[in-house]
């Protein structure tokens, strides 16, 4: 039985005062021993986010990873900071990084290899745009994705690793993928992991939902057998957030 995950991604938003506001008015929304609880915050919140979420079952992540150890690389932050600061997961290769930060397939393989070499559970997402889905190539593309993401990982390594299925065109749009869209797209996903990697990697591989998830929507989406959890924007921001937690 896979643990179900269910990640904030902030975004741009909150400044440091802000996000030990909010990580105080969450903390107790947020208690469920029986899903693993990810908040995933601008870098400059980490340090204050670990401090307030200290004794509660938070967790938290970062947005983004630079995939070098060290050196010359100004306004970037590497493993060895992330994890010194407490932080146990990162998200990788999300669509807008891919969109105005020109993330390739490439630079999120090499985020990828850098962040299990530290320990740090990546949360690499994947996901199609409108135009591709009208066309019909979204397992394609995303398959591809998917494939070069995970080049060099192993198996052992890859059963640690969550993967963020979030279709661009239902991120912040309020357009939810339907739930049998989201099933579906998921099982490919865990497919492509078992032909790359065996059975037991893809059974063990927690893939997420993403993409205008609500209390409303959460708990259909999250009952589907190969959706292992969400990661949310906008409503992580909000009270809402200790609902989608607590969806069952
Ligand atoms: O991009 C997302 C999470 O990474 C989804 O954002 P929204 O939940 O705001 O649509």
């Amino acid at each position: 039985m896979r643990k179900k995950i269910i990640a904030g991604n902030w975004k741009m938003n909150m400044t440091p005062s802000e996000s030990v506001a909010l990580v105080n008015e969450l903390k107790p929304l947020v208690a469920n021993e029986e899903v693993d609880v990810v908040f995933c915050v601008p870098a400059i919140d980490i340090i204050p986010v670990v401090e307030a979420a200290k004794g509660s079952n938070i967790q938290v992540g970062a947005e983004n990873m630079y995939y070098e150890e060290k050196g010359a690389y100004t306004g970037e932050i590497s493993p060895a900071m992330l994890t010194d600061a407490g932080v146990k997961y990162v998200v990788l290769g999300h669509s807008e990084r891919r969109e105005y930060f020109a993330e390739t397939n490439e630079t999120v393989n090499k985020k990828m290899l850098k962040a299990f070499e530290h320990g740090i559970t990546p949360i690499m997402c994947c996901g199609e745009t409108l135009e591709q889905r009208e066309q019909g190539v979204t397992m394609d593309f995303i398959r591809q994705q998917v494939k070069v993401g995970f080049m060099g990982v192993t198996a052992d390594q890859a059963k640690t690793a969550v993967i963020a299925y979030e279709p661009i065109w239902a991120i912040g749009t309020g357009k939810t993928a339907t739930t049998e869209q989201a099933q579906e797209v998921c099982k490919g996903i865990r497919e492509c992991i078992a032909e790359v990697y065996d059975e037991a990697t893809a059974e063990a591989i927690r893939i997420q939902y993403g993409g205008s998830v609500n209390a409303a929507t959460a708990p259909e989406l999250f009952a589907q057998p190969d959706i292992d959890g969400g990661l949310v924007g906008g409503a992580s921001l909000k009270p809402d957030f200790g609902k989608i937690v607590n969806y069952k």
